[in-house]
């Protein structure tokens, strides 16, 4: 059995793939573990996990990047996203939003299902098609779902391994609090350093 290891672009695992001498591509098979770079968004997560996603895996590993609707989580913060909503999949009301799961097709969250012990912090994410940049848009999410995280693909990884009957962890490091657009507010490096540390420690105690 093999854990696989997920991530939307090859640049959020950078100093994995140098840690672990990794070879150029978006699908690598290691020893230990194997590697998928899917692209950013649901669309090309669920594409790309649909080609690779299967029984000989017991644990799928999400790595990535994420906004942070709560100002109280630093920037550059590692955490346990355990619970994830697909904020957009409903219907336009007026000034309302009906989920899915009122409309009566299905559920909208999905949760991590492993037991393992991260020591991180447990939270609770939305993931969208559109990066949340609008200040209604922002209050309304938070007001229906009260999430900590924004991604634009944790909730698709999270239903896969659902029905996949896979274990799940989905690790993400804080890179921007979810705000108006304003890229230099932004520490990507710092959020992407701590989570390759996390990641590299993680996946050397694994084995
Ligand atoms: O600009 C760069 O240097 C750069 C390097 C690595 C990755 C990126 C990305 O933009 C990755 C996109 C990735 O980030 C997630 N993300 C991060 N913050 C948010 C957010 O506020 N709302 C939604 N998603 C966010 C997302 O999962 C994307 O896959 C750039």
């Amino acid at each position: 059995m093999k854990t696989l290891v997920v991530a939307a672009t090859k640049a959020e695992l950078t100093f994995l793939y140098q840690h672990f001498s990794l070879q150029e591509g978006d699908f690598i098979e290691d020893k230990n573990f194997d590697v998928l770079i899917t692209g950013v968004g649901m669309v090309a997560t669920a594409f790309s996990l649909g080609k690779h996603l299967s029984p000989k895996y017991n644990l799928v590993l999400n790595l990535g990047i994420a906004g942070s609707f709560d100002r109280l989580v630093e920037l550059g913060k590692v955490v346990n996203i355990t619970e994830d909503t697909f904020a957009e999949l409903g219907a336009e009301d007026g000034e309302n939003f009906i989920a899915i799961t009122d409309l009566g097709f299905g559920e909208n969250t999905y949760k991590s299902n492993s037991t393992i012990n991260t020591g991180l912090p447990k939270v609770s994410g939305v993931t969208v098609n559109r990066v949340s940049g609008n200040d209604k848009n922002i209050k309304n999410l938070i007001k229906r779902l009260n999430p900590t995280t924004e991604s634009m693909e944790g909730a698709a990884i999270l239903y896969a391994c659902h029905y996949e009957k896979i274990n799940c962890l989905q690790i993400r490091s804080i890179s921007n609090y979810v705000e108006p657009r304003n890229k230099d507010n932004w520490k990507i490096g710092l959020a992407i350093k701590n989570l390759n540390d996390w990641a590299i420690s993680f996946l050397t105690d694994m084995n």
